[in-house]
């Protein structure tokens, strides 16, 4: 018989955390992780949702990363921990990765998802208000484009917002563009270097196709097919789940690469940067996706756009539109 999701969480922590683990293993591992790191003490992580179909796959990458230590897994299923548990997952933590709340279902919006996932994720940053005031956070749970403002809120009520440490995931608008355009020009999607602007839902997902690393050009109709294939990347996922969920394993892969990226920031290393809906100036609102430098204390700048062409300009009105609403509707939802 299959184990049950509660089953299968509770082996991972069993093995994930070091508290669980007999004394031999234990120093095992310290030793490995110093080596790993040269001596250095390493991060302790926390994934608030780590049960579901992005937190299974994520805390296992997770764990493979040699700068992190201490792993925390912290969900609500059955059974299994939940919310009297929360504080003792986040205490102490250096970076919180939030894939926590329920997915699309074929013809809903991210934004229908809003009612549930609001309340899930101010709880969630309510507890890191609280326990980990100064931990960098990695906002997964949509929709991104509400749930970073309504977590500013949280925080900003707490008195501990620091703008540089939230960061909402769209990483796999990334990964995705990298792909796609890697195919149209028949190369190694690691080789192809894509900024995506904006937000993460539709319109909001903007790709700079003029910026494509290394320098290439597209007809009119490759631009519009490469937008449109990349806005609705995710819809295309949902649609062929038919019902059993959002992108999975493609988005535990994209979590896990922005975290490393975070924590090598966190490190100290030099010239770590990554697209990120954050707080920020590039616009005349109050959050945008955009690349940004992550250093010891978050993101630490936040890059201008640089030159768009006539289409991303009309693309990035339409996105502005929309994100407007999705962030108004955040904060109101903290603020009523
Ligand atoms: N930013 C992005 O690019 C992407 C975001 N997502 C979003 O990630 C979220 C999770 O997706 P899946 O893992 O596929 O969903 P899932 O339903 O498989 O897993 C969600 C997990 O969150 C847990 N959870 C619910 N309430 C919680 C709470 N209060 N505290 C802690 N854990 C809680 C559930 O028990 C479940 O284990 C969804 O909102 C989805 O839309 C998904 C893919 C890409
Ligand atoms: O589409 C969804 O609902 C999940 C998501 O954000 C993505 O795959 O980009």
């Amino acid at each position: 018989m299959q184990p049950s999701t509660a089953e299968r969480i509770a082996r991972l922590s069993a093995h994930i955390s070091p508290s669980n683990l007999q004394m031999g293993e234990s120093s095992m591992l310290e030793r490995a992780n110093c080596r790993a790191k040269g001596g250095a003490p390493g991060f302790k992580v926390a994934i608030l949702g780590a049960a579901g179909g992005i937190g299974q796959p994520l805390a296992m990458l997770m764990k493979m990363n040699p700068l992190v230590s201490v792993l925390h897994l912290y969900d609500v299923v059955r059974g299994f921990l939940g919310q009297k548990e929360l504080e003792a997952a986040l205490t102490g933590m250096d970076l919180v990765v939030i894939p926590a709340g329920v997915p699309r279902k074929p013809g809903m919006t991210r934004d229908d998802l809003f009612n549930i996932n609001a309340g899930i994720v101010r709880t969630l940053c309510e507890g890191i208000a609280k326990c980990c005031p100064n931990a960098l956070v990695n906002l997964i749970s949509n929709p991104v484009n509400s749930t970073v403002p309504i977590a500013a809120e949280v925080f900003k009520k707490a008195g501990i917002y620091d703008p540089k440490k939230l960061l909402g995931v769209t990483m796999l608008d990334v990964v995705r563009a990298n792909t796609f355009v890697a195919e149209v020009l028949g190369l190694d999607p690691r080789e192809v270097d894509v900024p995506v602007v904006g937000g993460h839902a539709g319109v909001t997902i903007l790709p700079l196709l003029s910026q494509v690393k290394p320098p290439c050009s597209f007809t009119p109709e490759e631009t519009e097919f490469l937008t449109k294939r990349i806005q609705d990347g995710g819809t295309e996922v949902v649609q062929a789940k038919a019902g059993a969920g959002s992108a999975t394993l493609s988005m535990a892969y994209a979590a896990v690469k922005f975290a490393d990226l975070c924590l090598r920031g966190l490190r100290g290393d030099a010239g770590i940067v990554a697209c990120a809906y954050v707080d920020s100036k590039v616009t005349e609102l109050p959050f945008f996706a955009s690349k940004v430098r992550l250093g010891r204390g978050g993101a630490e700048e936040v890059y201008q756009l640089g030159p768009l062409n006539e289409y991303e300009r009309v693309g990035l009105e339409k996105a502005k539109q929309e994100l407007a609403t999705s962030i108004q509707k955040g904060v109101s939802f903290i603020k009523k």
